[in-house]
């Protein structure tokens, strides 16, 4: 009988770590020369995180939409594709953050592959402090984490570093009330290792309600690409100013102050620069709820 390709859903909101745990995995599983695929989904128009796969390893990126709602026929077919063309051990689907996982779950289950894949587990991260100021989050939001915990078979706590211990017993505890029955992990940048999420066995379950993003959700997303370097100050002060409903951006952008490009990390508040070595269009992808295209473009254009 043929092998079946294991599959793991790397669920988890924006900005949680599910390209931090991918990277980590893929490192991982080189070292043990299995043939590994990555299903990638972006939110945005533009695939950023896709940098993070080596470039030798089958990927299959579904953008513009999410993996469970608008083009879950796409992921079949992408599925399909790479099952064909390649003879792989395991698939890692990293949904975007807004994607509920039994939905992507519902699409690998398909009759269709029913003799070559087996699930493997899903595995949710969890942003401590995320999780910790849950309240500042719209209520179909708080809703879609929670039901990403309670269908996780694995849930890492992930950004322990940015939490007391006294705080993180309480979010523990608030999680395990939500699903007494996974494992949890608590973790710094995903550091776990292949055995802790693939030794576990899956576990269908069942009457999960759909949060589904486009009905429900509203979160956007907007793609701005500047036409010059911008002014560092500038571009501070209109981070220090944005709603607090922008919980995500990402892109690469260029200032005055520097020949270089920089990728740029936005996540709950925190900022993060990285040079770029080569010179990438200028271009940030913002998620959050009901953006205001026409206030960030304009605010964007004056920096
Ligand atoms: N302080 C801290 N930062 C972390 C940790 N894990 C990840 N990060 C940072 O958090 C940011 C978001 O991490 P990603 O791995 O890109 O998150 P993601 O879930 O893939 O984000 P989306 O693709 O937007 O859904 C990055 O800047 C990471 O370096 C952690 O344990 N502690």
């Amino acid at each position: 009988m043929l092998k079946k390709a294991e599959v793991y859903i790397l669920s988890g909101f924006l900005g949680a770590g599910k390209t931090t745990l991918l990277k980590n995995i893929l490192e991982q599983e080189r070292t043990l020369n299995r043939r590994i695929a990555v299903v990638m989904n972006e939110l945005g128009k533009i695939s950023i995180d896709s940098d993070a796969v080596p470039g030798n390893t089958p990927l299959a990126e579904l953008l513009n939409g999410c993996v469970c709602c608008t083009i879950s026929g796409q992921l079949e077919a992408h599925l399909q594709g790479l099952l064909q063309q390649h003879d792989l051990d395991a698939i890692y689907i990293e949904t975007t953050g807004a994607a509920h996982p039994v939905e992507v779950l519902d699409a690998c289950l398909s009759p269709l592959f029913a003799d070559q894949l087996s699930i493997g587990s899903i595995v949710t991260l969890v942003d401590a402090a995320r999780w910790q100021n849950r309240d500042s989050l719209t209520i179909p939001l708080r809703k879609l984490i929670a039901e990403q915990i309670s269908h996780a078979d694995v849930i890492l706590l992930n950004k322990t570093d940015q939490l007391s211990e006294s705080e993180l017993g309480k979010v523990v505890m608030e999680i395990q009330n939500l699903n007494a029955k996974s494992k949890l992990l608590l973790t710094q940048f995903a550091n776990i290792k292949l055995a802790d999420f693939q030794q576990v066995s899956f576990t269908p379950k069942e009457n999960h309600t759909k949060t589904h993003v486009t009905d429900h959700l509203h979160l956007k997303t907007y793609v701005h690409t500047f036409t010059k370097p911008v002014d560092l100050d500038r571009f501070e002060e209109f981070l220090r100013n944005m709603p607090e409903t922008v919980y995500r951006i990402k892109g690469y952008i260029r200032f005055t102050h520097s020949n270089e490009s920089f990728l740029f990390q936005y996540s709950y508040g925190m900022p993060l620069y990285m040079k770029e070595p080569v010179k990438i269009k200028n271009t940030l992808v913002f998620i959050g709820d009901n953006l205001n295209h026409t206030q960030l473009e304009q605010q964007l254009n004056e920096l």
